[in-house]
């Protein structure tokens, strides 16, 4: 291996219970809100086919026209518990909620800059409200900070000249002074999700990147940081130079999930995912396909089948209220989770093979498994292999624990699972497997002869 002084400093999951904790949530939400959320994905008529909280970047819209946009924010429908009971009813966890996107304007009275909510009509503290009241609600707050900011003089994406390196001095100094005072306003903070650290200037400050983890975990002892902030001293992201994840887990996973088990490397992790094809902030149109409910939940169910947890995105609008198709898959997410939650929560990888009926998911700490069924099979009979020397003890359904589904064992670790006749499924339902071992097995059969 490579002698690294800025790479991993753990090979590994964290084994604390900050990060049991994290590993539990199985669902989370995140939140997009800024400026960008008053043009809605369109300037002058013309719909920007973009991410709509790119808006800035798109040639049509003059950056200072863009960056004057703070005179007009004044959320009035904003009620933050509201927002969070929206997020208790659907069954978050966790919420991922945008302090500073990558337009530069701070949802918290910052006192590095002006360009803040406090210098806008609204002119109250956005951040310290949304983690007053999801803390409240019992759901953790995470805070999403973007390092690219393309308000601030000293932003650079690469240190070409000396003076360069005098203003991006002086930049890392500014993110390190705000990151900073995040931690100490807001000290129920569970952890930072960091944004816009692709740049070549930031992938020349691995250094820094190292000490400001170190700095930021010193703040909160606990704090969870994934793997979009560090850089090694060679320039690498996510992974060292060793091909060792840098961060409490894996943050590459945008929009897309893992296909097998092997893709995770063994590190945590989690996907974050929007209802619309793309764009996070607010848009008037969703470009695309837009994600029902039954799709969020499947995909959900395969995150947590993997041993990683579902993060999806809402994007309010400049009032402050969320549009119907959000309010919807919300709900209807809710209450499926209502029912069907013990799948999700406190659930990992069962090192079962994926089957065609649906998802295998497993208890934490426990031997139960659950089979989250997706599609069953004309013959109305699921056939199940699980790991070598385990069979099904029980087979029950989670919402009729009473109902003792029919087994038929083809092998030592294959059955047939029966369902109740006239059984006629309209959602994904769940099936509780008591394992037992095959040792179990033969000590039964022995007891037969
Ligand atoms: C260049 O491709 C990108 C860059 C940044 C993103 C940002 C989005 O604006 C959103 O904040 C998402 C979480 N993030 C990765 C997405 C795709």
């Amino acid at each position: 291996p490579v002698a690294l002084k800025h790479g991993a400093h753990r090979v590994g999951k964290r084994t604390d219970a900050d990060m049991a904790k994290w590993r539990s949530y199985g669902l989370g939400q995140f939140i997009h809100w800024g400026l960008y959320s008053i043009l809605e994905g369109k300037y002058n008529g013309k719909y920007y086919n973009g991410a709509a909280e790119w808006i800035r970047s798109w040639k049509e819209v003059p950056h200072a026209e863009y960056d004057s946009l703070y005179k007009q924010f004044n959320p009035e429908n904003f009620n933050p518990t509201q927002w969070a009971k929206m997020a208790k009813q659907m069954g978050v966890k966790y919420v991922t909620f945008t302090t500073k996107h990558h337009d530069g304007f701070c949802l918290w009275p910052s006192q590095y800059t002006q360009y803040t909510v406090a210098n806008s009509p609204y002119k109250k503290d956005i951040v310290k409200q949304v983690v007053d009241a999801y803390t409240k609600e019992g759901i953790d707050v995470y805070l999403y900070f973007s390092v690219m900011d393309w308000s601030h003089p000293d932003w650079r994406t690469d240190l070409k000249t000396k003076e360069d390196s005098v203003a991006f001095d002086r930049f890392k100094l500014f993110t390190k002074n705000q990151l900073t005072e995040l931690l100490k306003m807001y000290p129920q903070t569970k952890g930072l999700w960091f944004d816009g650290t692709w740049d070549t200037s930031w992938k020349k400050s691995g250094a820094f990147s190292d000490s400001l983890e170190q700095h930021l975990k010193s703040l909160i002892p606990g704090l969870i940081i994934g793997s979009r902030l560090r850089a090694d001293e060679f320039g690498n992201r996510h992974n060292d130079a060793n091909g060792v994840l840098m961060g409490d887990y894996e943050q590459g996973w945008e929009r897309k999930i893992p296909k097998t088990y092997a893709d995770v490397h063994g590190n945590d992790w989690d996907c974050v995912m929007t209802i619309p094809e793309n764009g996070w902030g607010y848009a008037e149109k969703w470009l695309g396909h837009w994600k029902t409910s039954y799709e969020c939940i499947e995909m959900t169910t395969q995150c947590v089948s993997l041993g990683g947890n579902f993060v999806l995105n809402f994007g309010p609008k400049a009032d402050g209220t969320f549009r119907p198709e959000e309010i919807t898959v919300a709900k209807e997410m809710g209450d499926w989770m209502k029912v069907n939650n013990a799948a999700i929560y406190d659930c990992e990888y069962a090192n079962c093979e994926k089957q065609d009926w649906g998802y295998f998911t497993k208890k934490q700490n426990d031997d139960k498994i659950y089979m989250v069924v997706f599609n069953v099979p004309i013959n109305g009979s699921l056939k199940v292999k699980l790991p070598k020397n385990t069979s099904i003890g029980k087979a029950s359904l989670l919402q009729a624990p009473s109902t003792v589904l029919s087994t038929e064992q083809l092998d030592y670790n294959a059955s047939y699972i029966q369902l109740p006749k006239g059984m006629k499924p309209t959602s994904p339902f769940v099936i509780v497997i008591d394992t037992k071992q095959q040792s179990q097995v033969e000590t039964e059969q022995k007891a037969k002869t």
